[in-house]
Formats: C-alpha cells, structure tokens, sequence
C-alpha cells in the first residue's frame, strides 16, 4: 500500500489517494473489529487474562494508527480540493492516544485498565443495620436502589460516602499517570492538551463560550427547580443540616451524583393523587427486558428505521449474569466496524428509567446502522452530542402520558389528556432533564482545567467541590478532604469518556424533538408531542444519521431543524407550563446558593493525616 504513494511520486494525485483511501478502510474493517471484540470480551468478564488480550489488541491498533497517519504523510492531502478525500485524511490522521511510543501507550492503557477495574469491581461493606458487617454491595443494582428509594439519611451518608471511598479515593495516582501522558498525546498531535483535543471534535470556534451561554441560558429554570426540591427536601429531612449557604446536601436527590433527581417524584409531583408509575405497571405486565427492547425497536421500524440484525440480540448482554463473573455494569453500545456486528451490553432492571436507557442505547445502534456504508472514519455522530441524543429524542415521545396509554402503560383509569396529570409528568421530565443540566455541563469544566494544568493533583477534590457548589447547587454530606477524589466516583471520568456531549444532547434534543414534532404534523404544547409511526419524522432522522461525522454538525443539525445553531428555546418551550407552577410554588423562598458550600460542608480540604496528628498530640 505504501508503494502506491510514492511510485506516483505525485502528492497530489487525488486518483492514487483514492485507492489509498480504500485499501486504508479495507484494512481498518479488518483491525477495529478485533481491538473491539477484545475490549468486548473484558468488559463482559473482567479477568487478568482478558486484560492482557485487550491490551494488546489496543497496541495491535494503535500500531495500525501510526502506520496510517506515517502514510497520509505521501499526500498533500491538506491541499486537496476534494473535500471527502481531505476530511478522510483529517481523520485517518487524527490519531489520539495511538500517537504515543509502544512503552508510553501500554502506560496509558495500563493506568486507564487499573481505573475501570477498581470502578467494575467496587462493592461497599459495613452497611447500617446489617449484622454481618462483611457483606458488600455493589452499585448495580444494591447501592443505586438504596440512593434511589431510602429515605434514612444514615443509610444515604453510608452509600454515598462509601462507594467514594470505594471509587475514587484509589485512583488518583492512576488518574495524574493518565492526564500526563494524553496531554502528551495531544501535544504530539499539534493540540494544546487533551481537552483542546477532545473540543476539537465540535469543529466550533470558541467552543467553551458557546457551552457557558447555553449553560447561562437554562441557570434561572434550574434554580427554580433547586428551589422546589430544597424547599420539599428540608420538610423530608427535618431536623437534619441543611448548609445555610443554600447547597442542597447531595446524597438527598435520589441518584449517586445527584445528576437526575426522577427518584424524588413520589415527594415532589405536583399531584401526588396522579402518579405516573410505569415501573410498577411494567412489573404487574411481567415485563422482561427482551419485551424492553423489542418495545423500543418497534418504536424505530415504526418510524420507518431499520431494524436490529439477527446476531443482535444473541450477541449482546443485556442483563447481568448470574454467573458471578466481574463485568462492566454501565450501559453501552458498541459498533465493531464490520458493518455486520452490532451490541449492546446492559444489567436491565425491570424500571422506566431501564425503558428510558434502553431507547438511548438503541439510539446508539441505529446511528451505526445508519452510517455504516460510511467510509470507517465517518461512522461516528456529526458531533458527539448528536450520538447521545437520538435515543433521547425518541424517548420524549414513548415518555408521553399518550403514548404510555398506547402501550398499556398508563393506568387504565387515567386521562392522559388530564392536565394535572399533564403537569405531574413535566415534573417528571424537568427531574431528569432540567436537574441534569449543571451536572452535564461541569464535568468537563473540572476535566479541561486538569488537562490545562490548572489543577494539580493535590486540589482534584477542591476544585471539583468548587464546581458542585457553585454550579450544581449541591454540596458533600460528610467532611472531604484532599486525599478524597469524588470525581473518580462518577464512571466517565475512569473510563475516560468525555461528558460535555450529554449537557449538548440534552440542548439540542429538544431541537430536534421540535423540529420532528412539526414533521409529524403535531400541533399543540410541545411536551405532548408523540412522533410514533410518523414516517416523515423517521425519514428525516435517517438522513441525518446516514451523514455520519462526513460533514460539519451544522449542516446536520441544519438537515433536521433548518438552522445551524445549538440554543435552549426549544428546551423553555418544552417546560413552559412548568416553569410557570414552580414560580408560584417557590415565590417565598430565596433563589440560589452561594458559590462557596457553607463553612460546615466540603471547606475541610486538609488532608486527613493533619486531623490525625492533631488527635494523636492531644490525646
Ligand atoms: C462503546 C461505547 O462506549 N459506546 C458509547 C456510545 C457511543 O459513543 O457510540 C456508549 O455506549 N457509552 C455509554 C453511555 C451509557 C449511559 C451514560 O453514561 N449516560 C450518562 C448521561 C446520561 C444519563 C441518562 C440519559 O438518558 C442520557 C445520558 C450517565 O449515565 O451519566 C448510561 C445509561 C445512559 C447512557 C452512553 O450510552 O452514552
Ligand atoms: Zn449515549
């Protein structure tokens, strides 16, 4: 293949690079494919010796990478006017990780192997109430039960601090291994650092601006919703502190990292006489999770979309083994590059948030079915957000009183054109979307300051503290301390997967939802919208899929919306109706927080070892 290149001598004979181009995705179909099945093969039976076969299939790779980019060097491919053939080159170029020398990338691949084990393989002991203190408990499904349903703050206290301790408190070391060598990556690869590099897959002039508007444009929503919950969360848990900086304690919102508040629904509907109790109606139904996924695929062929390839369902995991082997709980979906394999691998819970996840990673798939006559570089989102939101979309249709009615879903007693219950299940959808917002947007806010070195190791626990009080509006039930790494309890940071993608998907969901929803024919609020059966919506996501990352987002955010623009009107409209109750709800209370948590909760940032000294010289 090389000899191609150079025999033309010419580096600009755009035939030559063509055929190139189809040799390099020949072989590309050939390498990726294998590195997936390896990394698949670990993280659905966590061994030693898996690990090993992973790693190197990830050097098997990354030696493909370099020997690619070593070959884009016979073209003056940033020249071509053909601009397929130079985005192809742009990519095939863009190498990542896979630049670093054989030693540094095994170190990279090690430190990040070490992290998503301890993540994987983390249970908590020493549970209040228990007799037999050595019994442990893993966070799917045990520990995100307890912080879903519990309303013992001992017991909340115990779960949240000890999957911490559990988590992060053992990854630091590994963590600064990894920041070092991907910022030397990106260095390599002409970026700034590794968060220069992971912006740059938006291909957006001042990115990080664009983000902080958006994110300045949904704060007033947000704090209305703080305040509502604050406010019912204070009347829970009376007699227990509240910071008087105004944080809300974060083991109180029904979720590990209080990123989706959908859990406190009993507590704050607006109409607690009208619930919306889907998983209870799934469990009376016998739902399993087979029933699950082919209630979501109906809902993408419906569309006219395509449907999952017959390996599908017997290549996946989609529910946790019982075979006491280690495995890689947290959802994902998985394309191997081959256009034929295509999974995903889950621990399904009989639950509407597991409907809800199951649409998001069918999403998934259906982008990769959609794309894969894509040349291999191409088969990734326009941008990543775009990947993240095409099960959502399809989500806040099945999601609707309407549509739950059609499936039998609603209890059959209920109106779904009931406008109590209309605003009971806005509510519902404000717990997870709204309250989302700051979580979404300050991951990567902590992660690019990192990558900048503006945050060394020893203030990792500050400065992500700094972020959860001032943004989130939360802060720590117990003392933090340095030695603390909260971050490294939340599964992307481990498994280094980027988030600012979920705070775009969320923005730019409600975009395409609306734009769908004018397809469709829908006329009315925008929350009632159903785009079920709608051919006409299904067609136009198709077309959008089908481009792939082979052009700029704009014109594929243009392809469905007609605008080339991320902005969060759709998202105001959507909650109109809701904004305007919560209003009323929280006219007495004080909106907001302080950006500093109050002086009892999360300023301890000495190191621990100091109280320690300090307690040994005084006693
Ligand atoms: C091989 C590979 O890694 N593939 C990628 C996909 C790709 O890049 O092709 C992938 O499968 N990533 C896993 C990740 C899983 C989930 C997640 O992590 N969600 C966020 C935020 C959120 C929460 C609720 C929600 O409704 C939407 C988003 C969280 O849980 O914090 C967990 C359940 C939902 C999505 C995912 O699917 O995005
Ligand atoms: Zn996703």
């Amino acid at each position: 293949v090389a000899s191609i290149g150079s025999s033309f001598g010419d580096r600009n004979n755009i035939t030559a690079a063509k055929i190139w181009l189809e040799e390099y995705n020949t072989e590309a179909e050939k390498v990726r494919p294998e590195a997936q099945e390896a990394s698949w093969t670990w993280n659905t039976n966590i061994t030693d010796y898996n690990n090993r076969l992973k790693l190197e299939a990830e050097k098997k790779k990354s030696e493909f990478d370099k020997r690619s980019y070593n070959q884009t060097l016979n073209w003056d491919w940033k020249n071509f006017t053909e601009i397929n053939a130079k985005r192809q080159f742009y990519k095939i170029a863009d190498i990542g990780e896979s630049v670093l020398p054989t030693d540094k990338f095994q170190q990279i691949t090690k430190a990040k192997s070490n992290m998503q084990s301890v993540y994987s393989k983390a249970r908590v002991c020493n549970k209040p109430g228990d007799q037999d203190p050595s019994k442990c408990y893993p966070l799917n499904p045990t520990l995100e039960n307890i912080m879903a349903k519990s309303t013992d703050w001992k017991e909340l206290a115990w779960a949240w601090e000890g999957w911490r301790n559990e988590t992060g408190r053992k990854m630091p070391d590994d963590y600064e291994k990894f920041v070092e060598l991907a910022n030397e990556a990106a260095g390599m690869n002409g970026y700034t650092d590794n968060g220069d590099y992971w912006r740059s897959w938006y291909e957006t002039e001042n990115f990080e601006k664009q983000m902080e508007e958006l994110f300045i444009g949904l704060k007033d929503l947000y704090k209305l919703l703080h305040a509502y919950a604050r406010k019912k969360l204070k009347e829970r848990f009376v007699g227990h502190p509240f910071p008087d900086s105004g944080q809300i304690p974060a083991h109180l919102l029904g979720n590990m990292w209080a990123q989706s508040w959908g859990n406190l629904f009993t507590l704050l509907a607006p109409y607690p006489g009208k619930p919306l109790d889907v998983t209870e109606m799934m469990r009376e139904q016998n739902y399993t999770t087979r029933k699950m996924f082919d209630l979501s695929e109906k809902f993408f062929t419906d569309l006219g979309l395509d449907p999952m390839p017959p390996k599908f369902y017997n290549d996946s995991m989609l529910d946790k083994p019982e075979d006491g082997r280690d495995v890689v709980c947290h959802a994902s979906a998985w394309d191997f590059y081959n256009r034929k394999d295509f999974r995903i691998k889950q621990c399904t819970q009989v639950t509407m948030d597991w409907l809800i996840t199951t649409h998001h990673e069918m999403g998934h798939v259906q982008y990769f079915l959609q794309y894969k006559d894509q040349p291999v570089v191409f088969r990734r989102g326009a941008n990543p957000g775009f990947h993240e939101a095409i099960g959502d979309v399809l989500a806040l249709s099945v999601s609707t009183p309407k549509h739950l009615k059609k499936i039998n879903l609603l209890r059959p007693n209920q109106n779904p054109d009931d406008e109590e219950l209309q605003l009971n299940f806005l509510m519902n959808q404000a717990l997870k979307k709204i309250a989302f917002i700051p979580f979404g947007y300050l991951i990567d806010q902590w992660r690019w300051k990192v990558f900048k070195g503006e945050t060394k190791k020893d203030e990792y626990n500050e400065d992500w503290w700094n972020l959860r009080c001032k943004h989130q509006g939360v802060s720590p039930p117990v003392q933090r301390f340095n030695t603390d790494f909260d971050a490294g309890s939340k599964f992307h940071v481990p498994n280094n997967t980027p988030y600012i993608r979920y705070f775009v998907s969320y923005v730019i969901q409600f975009q395409f939802h609306k734009a769908l929803c004018k397809e469709a024919g829908h006329n009315g609020p925008l929350h009632k919208c159903d785009i079920d059966q709608s051919t006409e919506a299904g067609n136009k996501l198709a077309a959008m899929m089908k481009l792939g990352s082979s052009k700029e987002w704009p014109d594929a955010m243009e392809a469905i919306t007609g605008q080339r623009k991320m902005n969060v009107s759709d998202l105001i409209e959507y909650f109109a109706p809701l904004e305007d109750w919560l209003k009323k709800e929280v006219k007495n209370e004080t909106l907001g927080w302080d950006d500093q948590c109050g002086r009892i909760w999360g300023n301890g940032m000495r190191t621990k070892s100091i109280f320690i000294a300090i307690y040994i010289i005084f006693h």
